[in-house]
C-alpha cells in the first residue's frame, strides 16, 4: 500500500510576519502543490531503514530505524497519540541524526525540514523502515510557503497508514480528508512549521490545509466567503532568503522599540480585517469591482510600507514596486520578504498587453513572473493498494 498526500502553497494578501505578534492575516491557496508519497517495503526486502527522496534539491538521505531510535531512546520518549511540540532536547537528538547525513554545506538550510520530517515521522509512525519521496512545483524558500506545504503533505502521509485515523482505503484518485483529519494534519504540521520556522503564526499550514481564503489570528481561522475573483501577478525575485531568521529579525526589533512596534501592529490588524471585509462584499457591476481593486490596491501599498518599517523588505521588492508603479499597479512582498516573491494586483480592467508589458520589464531586470489560480483546493490524498 502507498499513500500519496498533495498540499497547495499560498499567497498571504496582508499581515505577514505581523499575524505572528497576535494580528489579523489574510491569505488564500494557490494552484502549486507540494507531492509526498509513504510506502513500506514488505517484510522481506525491509532492510531496517527510513529512506527520504527529496526529488527538488537531489538529495537522498537514509538511517536505520534501530539508529534513530537509539538515539531518540534517550528521550525516554512515548509515541504521542495527539500533535505535540518538539522539546528543544529532542531536537538537539534530531539535529545530531540529521548531521549524520552530511548534508552538503550548499543544502544547509535544508536542515530544519528534515529535521521536521523526523520530528513528525517518528511521533506519528514510530521506528517502522519505510521510504518517503517528496516533490514540489512550488519554489521553495520563496514566500510561498513551501516549508507548510511540506509538513502538511508528510504529516497527511504519515497519518493516512496510521491507526490514528480511520478511512475508506479503496477509494480510486485524490479525496479529501474529513474535518476530524484535517484538523489532526493541521496540528502535526504545526509543530513542523515550528521547528523549521523558529516561530510560526500556523496561517500557512492551515491555508495549505484546508485551501481556499481564510482570515487568521491567533490560531483562530475564519474562512472567507470571497466575492472577488483576483487576479495577482507573483514574481519571484529569485533573491534566496530564510523565513526562520527574517520572523527572528522581527522578533528582534520589536523588543528593541515595543511600542512602535505595537503600534505597526495595530495598523496591520486593521488592514487585514478591512481586506476581508472588501473581499467578501457583493460585487454587483463594474464601478463595484473597480473600486473593489482600488481600495485592495491602497492597502496592499499601506500594508508594504508598514512591512518595510519592520525591517523585511530588499532591494529587489523595491526594484518591482518601482518597475509596477510606473503602471500604477499596487504591489507588496508576500511570506517572510527579504528577497522571495512579490505580489502585483492585476485590475480586472487591465488589458492583457499591459499586463504582458510589466511582465516582460520584470523579466528583464531576471525576475520570474507566473499569474497562479488563488483560493483552490486544499489537501488531498491518494490510496494505491497495488504498489
Ligand atoms: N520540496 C521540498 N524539498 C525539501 N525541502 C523543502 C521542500 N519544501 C520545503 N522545504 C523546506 O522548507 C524550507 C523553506 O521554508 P521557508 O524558509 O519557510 O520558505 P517558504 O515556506 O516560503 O518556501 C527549505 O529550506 C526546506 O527546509
Ligand atoms: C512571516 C510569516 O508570517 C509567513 C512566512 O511565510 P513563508 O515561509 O515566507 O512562505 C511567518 C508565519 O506566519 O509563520
Ligand atoms: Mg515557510
Amino acid at each position: 500500500m502507498e499513500v500519496r498526500a498533495r498540499a497547495p502553497g499560498k499567497i498571504i494578501l496582508a499581515g505577514e510576519h505581523a499575524v505572528v505578534h497576535g494580528s489579523t492575516a489574510v491569505a488564500a491557496s494557490i494552484d502549486l502543490y507540494t507531492y509526498v508519497s509513504l510506502s513500506f517495503p514488505p517484510h522481506s526486502d525491509s532492510d531496517g531503514m527510513l529512506k527520504l527522496h527529496m526529488k527538488d534539491v537531489h538529495l537522498e538521505l537514509c538511517w536505520p530505524v534501530d539508529r534513530i531510535k537509539e538515539v531518540l531512546s534517550e528521550l525516554g520518549r512515548q509515541i504521542p497519540s495527539s500533535p505535540a511540540s518538539c522539546s528543544p532536547e529532542a531536537l538537539k537528538l534530531i539535529a545530531a541524526l540529521v548531521e549524520e547525513q552530511n548534508i552538503p554545506e550548499a543544502n544547509y538550510s535544508l536542515a530544519g525540514g528534515v529535521s521536521a520530517f523526523l520530528w513528525l515521522y517518528t511521533s506519528i509512525q514510530g521506528y517502522k523502515p519505510a521510504k518517503v519521496v517528496i516533490t514540489s512545483e512550488l519554489p521553495l524558500g520563496s514566500g510561498l510557503g513551501s516549508s507548510a506545504s511540506f509538513c502538511v503533505s508528510f504529516s497527511a502521509a504519515f497519518l493516512a497508514l496510521s491507526d490514528s485515523v480511520n478511512l475508506d482505503r479503496s477509494h480510486q484518485g485524490w479525496s479529501m480528508f474529513g474535518e476530524k483529519e484535517l484538523e489532526l494534519v493541521n496540528k502535526w504540521a504545526f509543530e513542523g512549521e515550528k521547528i523549521i520556522h523558529g516561530r510560526a503564526s500556523g496561517i500557512d499550514n492551515t491555508v495549505s490545509t484546508y485551501g481556499n481564503m481564510i482570515k487568521f489570528r491567533s490560531g483562530e481561522l475564519t474562512r472567507l466567503k470571497s466575492n472577488t475573483s483576483l487576479k495577482m501577478l507573483i514574481t519571484n525575485t529569485k533573491v534566496g532568503r530564510n523565513t526562520r531568521a527574517l520572523v527572528a529579525g522581527v522578533s528582534e526589533r520589536t523588543v528593541r522599540h515595543p511600542n512602535a512596534m505595537a503600534s505597526v501592529f495595530k495598523a496591520i490588524d486593521s488592514i487585514s480585517n478591512e481586506v476581508a471585509e472588501i473581499l467578501q462584499s457583493p460585487s454587483h457591476d463594474e464601478s463595484a469591482i473597480t473600486e473593489k481593486e482600488e481600495k485592495l490596491g491602497e492597502l496592499m501599498e499601506m500594508n508594504q510600507g508598514l512591512l518595510q518599517c519592520m525591517g523585511v523588505s530588499h532591494a529587489s521588492i523595491e526594484t518591482v514596486l518601482r518597475t509596477t508603479l510606473k503602471y500604477k499597479l499596487a504591489t507588496k512582498l508576500t511570506g517572510a520578504g527579504g528577497g522571495g516573491c512579490v505580489l502585483t494586483l492585476l485590475p480586472t480592467l487591465l488589458s492583457g498587453t499591459l499586463v504582458d508589458k510589466v511582465i516582460a520589464e520584470l523579466e528583464a531586470c531576471g525576475f520570474q513572473c507566473l499569474i497562479a489560480g488563488i483560493g483552490g483546493k486544499g489537501l488531498e490524498i491518494s490510496f494505491d493498494s497495488s504498489s
